[in-house]
């Protein structure tokens, strides 16, 4: 097969078909234990918790064992290590960018309490036309708000606007949507790098889920710089969580096996490693790259795999795993360690 859009390229490995899991990394030599095969730079959609927003940099992801940094912007609610990452993260977002944070954080500010709405892990997930309707369900809402956001001074149309900024606000979901809209607006060519990756037809965990992405693109249609709006659209934020929802990597703590989850990011160059329970790839994130390592000798033809799971989530039996994998990211794991 020809190598998909995005994926990292090499002469150590190569991107093909299986018959059961996608595709996947192969190795196209021997490889010693302990060789740098890989790295990937290529960050896109990100999201920084908003709890860790004061004690991570928005820009490389460092973290000083939950002190405040002391380099912060409070118009975009961001933090950083230095002045270098600062002027890095707004080199990065460009204008537009800083004037949508700040945007953001203007409605968000104070008001982070209000969305903590419990998430039963057991809730099902919406399926295709539960989705469909919900987006369906906000169209009118969102004509108004368009109609507002072009001057009309409509009674009704200021309504609109006024209704979707009152409601409960996710700040986290909020980030996931600026994130991929300033993607789309700002970097046109990553785009088709995104829709080659592995997606996900039911992304959202489960209806409040759901609610909150459907809540937060009226919010951002209401708030966002004018430039964005075109971009601010139900297909648009579907495609971004069909795609993160298989992709998306885990920002965590360097220290104490990764045990502070700080938020997520996809990297489209590094989602084409499948998972396995007992990897032969490890993975180390070092600021805003990933860097993969052979973790033992791999022959041609072997499959190059990482693994999916949390330090401690590796211990667990093979039951277990299986249904954190299942929950989690929707496959039945069938790598050797799983197959009896
Ligand atoms: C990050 S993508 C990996 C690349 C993917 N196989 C592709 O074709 O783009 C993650 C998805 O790959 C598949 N996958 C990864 N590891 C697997 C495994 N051990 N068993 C079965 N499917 C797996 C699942 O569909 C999973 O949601």
């Amino acid at each position: 097969m020809s190598c998909p859009h995005g994926a990292l390229v090499s002469d150590l490995f190569s991107i093909r078909r299986t018959p059961n899991s996608g595709r996947a990394v192969f190795a196209s030599e021997d490889i010693p234990a302990d060789t740098l095969i890989a790295k990937a730079d290529d960050l896109t959609i990100t999201v920084l918790l908003r709890e860790y927003r004061k004690e991570v940099c928005i820009h490389c992801f460092s973290y000083d064992r939950g002190n405040g940094l002391k380099t912060r912007d409070s118009a975009v609610g961001f933090a950083y290590c230095s002045a270098e990452c600062q002027q890095k993260w707004r080199d990065d977002v460009g204008d537009v960018g800083v004037a949508a944070w700040t945007a953001v954080e203007m409605l968000t500010k104070n008001r982070s309490r209000e969305d903590e709405e419990m998430q039963d892990v057991d809730d099902p997930r919406p399926t295709s036309r539960e989705i469909t309707q919900a987006w369906e369900k906000v169209a009118n809402q969102a004509a108004l708000i368009r109609l507002a956001r072009q001057g009309s001074s409509s009674k009704q149309h200021r309504k609109s606007v006024h209704a979707a900024i009152s409601a409960p606000i996710s700040p986290d979901v909020m980030a996931f949507c600026v994130s991929g809209i300033l993607l789309r607006y700002s970097k046109p060519e990553v785009w088709p790098s995104l829709l080659a990756l592995a997606t996900d037809s039911k992304p959202y965990h489960n209806a409040n889920d759901l609610l909150a992405f459907t809540r937060s693109y009226l919010q951002l249609l209401a708030i966002l710089p004018e430039p964005l709006l075109e971009f601010t659209t139900p297909e648009i934020l579907f495609v971004l969580s069909t795609r993160d929802s298989h992709n998306s990597f885990g920002i965590r703590s360097l220290e104490d096996e990764g045990s502070e989850f700080f938020g997520y990011g996809c990297w489209p160059a590094a989602s084409y490693f499948n998972h396995s329970c007992g990897p032969n790839v490890s993975k180390q994130r070092v600021g805003r790259v990933w860097e993969f390592t052979t973790a033992r000798d791999v022959g041609k033809d072997e499959e190059l795999c990482i693994t999916y799971l949390s330090g401690e989530e590796r211990q667990l039996s093979r039951g277990r795993r299986m249904e954190r994998l299942r929950r989690t990211w929707g496959f039945e794991c069938g790598c050797e360690r799983c197959e009896i």
